[in-house]
């Protein structure tokens, strides 16, 4: 019959037990904090690389597309995780042995700290810095960190970031965050570290522990975006990644707020 229901949900409420925290979030109301890779112009870019591209797989005379007479839409994507989207990396993206991120990521809930931080100038550049981390976290450590740069326009999402020289983290800054265990960092830039810096990646580097003990399960995701709207404390966060067999995947970072959340002063 012409019978149906739906079932709307403005509250989904868990409480669950993080590292012997109890956390309880709305998921009803995620906060996605990852950007669409779209091929075009308007995707962001770094490393050098073109926008990428989706289009029909074509075979012969058949194209496959509805609109051209196929019965599915059926596209080939070709991009790189690094230059073309939010993606979370492992320590094999720096390291002489083969480490897919698929195996570091295991678990996808974690208590996220955001954190907005205006870099520093330093000479040319532009960085983030310990000091500047420790003050902004003032004595949490969390599993995860959210990083937003300021200044934070929305323009982020669509910018061609080869030959900016982007503000990046400096070797203390990354040393810190591992210092007081924090696992996984998020940051709305291409990458933490200086755009060219002879391939030193010594913010990854410290962060991972690299060469002398590399932290297998610690993740780097880049090229995020938190909108103003989203205010700095402390989310639940999930980090899914696409399960790729490589050092790094596509990924979709989403915060929950905390309700009743005791231990945030902020939010
Ligand atoms: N900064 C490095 C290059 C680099 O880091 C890089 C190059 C291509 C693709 C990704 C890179 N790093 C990403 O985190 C260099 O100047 O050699």
């Amino acid at each position: 019959m012409g019978c149906k229901s739906f079932l709307y949900l403005s509250l989904v409420k868990v409480t669950i037990k993080i590292q012997e925290q109890n956390v309880t979030a709305d998921l009803a109301k995620p906060l996605d904090i990852s950007i669409t890779l779209k091929a075009s112009k308007k995707n962001p870019e770094a490393w050098y690389l073109e926008p990428p591209v989706i289009k029909p797989v074509q075979i012969g005379e058949w194209v496959a597309k509805v609109s051209e007479g196929s019965s599915v839409n059926f596209n080939d994507i070709y991009f790189n995780p690094h230059a073309h989207g939010t993606h979370t990396e492992c320590v094999g993206h720096i390291s002489e042995a083969f480490h897919s991120v698929n195996d570091s990521l295991k678990k996808f809930f974690f208590v996220a700290e955001l954190v907005t931080v205006a870099p520093e100038t330093r000479g040319n550049d532009q960085v983030i810095s310990a000091k500047q981390l420790k003050s902004l976290l003032n004595g949490t450590k969390p599993e995860a960190i959210v990083i937003r740069t300021m200044p934070n326009i929305s323009s982020k999402k669509t910018r061609k970031y080869s030959h900016t020289n982007w503000p990046y983290f400096t070797e203390k800054a990354a040393r810190f965050l591992r210092e007081i265990g924090v696992k996984h960092v998020l940051i709305d830039l291409p990458s933490i570290d200086k755009e060219k810096d002879d391939g030193l990646l010594a913010a990854h580097k410290a962060f991972w522990n690299y060469p002398k003990e590399p932290r297998l399960d610690a993740t780097i995701t880049e090229f995020i975006y938190v909108s103003n709207k989203i205010k700095d404390g402390r989310y639940l966060l999930n980090l899914q990644i696409a399960s790729f067999h490589n050092d790094a995947s596509p990924s979709k970072p989403v915060l929950y707020k905390l309700i009743d959340d005791e231990n945030n002063t902020k939010n």
